[in-house]
């Protein structure tokens, strides 16, 4: 039966608001997450990031801004209580494992393998959707958008720091995530490198309708995101 069909059976105002409901529900959606530690609450959030959308995570050093990432990528630690829902794309992901959340995630150091050249850890992130000499095409191309054209056979370990940010951001993205958890991956760059790279994975994931919750200290990086801003210090 197709979903037209199962709409033309039941009541036409019921269908338009499932309809609605699923439109509503698209992006990521975190319902009073609590999180504890050692009895005692840590952080307590709900906040609502809509596809495209760049929300902020700010905070004193210990307020849990990685330990939400955690809890959001399937990863905390057992130490940690925690209750809430996550909801991705209409779906609730509290019960996937990590690697079947569809979440791409970066943190500051970028890991690249190191026994793999640049060209083959970007081939290593590309979706299994793409095929053949589509994949080293897809590659290729993406090396000229980060500005690293002739990058395909180096080795990781020759790169600058803001060389391997950005392939380790491309990386990410290729993968072509549903959401993307960023703990404060431009922190290490310089302030002209940093508002280049933020502006090129801003843009990227706008362009996929990809939503994005930010850990940063940087007022800058709150500002360009200019998507809902939690602080968990306060
Ligand atoms: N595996 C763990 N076991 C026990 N406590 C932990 C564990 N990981 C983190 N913590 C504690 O949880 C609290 C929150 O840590 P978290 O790393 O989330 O803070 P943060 O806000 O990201 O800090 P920073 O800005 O310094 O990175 C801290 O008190 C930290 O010591």
């Amino acid at each position: 039966m197709t979903q037209s069909e199962t709409f033309d059976m039941i009541d036409p105002s019921i269908a338009t608001e499932m309809v609605q409901d699923k439109l509503v529900a698209s992006g990521l959606q975190l319902s009073q997450i609590d999180i504890a530690l050692d009895g005692k609450s840590l952080l307590s959030v709900s906040l609502d990031v809509k596809p495209g959308q760049i929300a902020t995570i700010m905070g004193p050093s210990g307020s849990g801004k990685s330990t939400l990432l955690a809890y959001i990528g399937g990863f905390l630690a057992s130490e940690f209580k925690a209750s809430g829902k996550v909801m991705l794309n209409g779906c609730d992901i509290c019960a996937l494992p990590a690697h079947e959340r569809k979440i791409g995630i970066l943190f500051q150091d970028p890991l690249l393998f190191p026994h793999l050249s640049v060209g083959q850890n970007l081939l290593f992130g590309l979706a299994k959707d793409a095929r053949g000499s589509e994949r080293k095409e897809r590659v290729c191309a993406t090396l000229k958008d980060i500005n690293l054209a002739d990058f395909y056979d180096r080795d990781p370990a020759t790169l600058s720091g803001g060389q391997k940010a950005r392939v380790a951001l491309a990386r990410v993205l290729l993968s072509q995530p549903q959401a993307l958890l960023l703990d404060e991956p431009f922190s290490k760059l310089d302030a002209s490198l940093r508002a280049q790279m933020r502006q090129w994975v801003f843009d990227k994931a706008k362009a996929q309708g990809v939503p994005i919750l930010l850990v940063t200290h940087d007022e800058e990086d709150a500002k360009a995101a200019a998507g809902p801003l939690i602080d968990l210090g306060r």
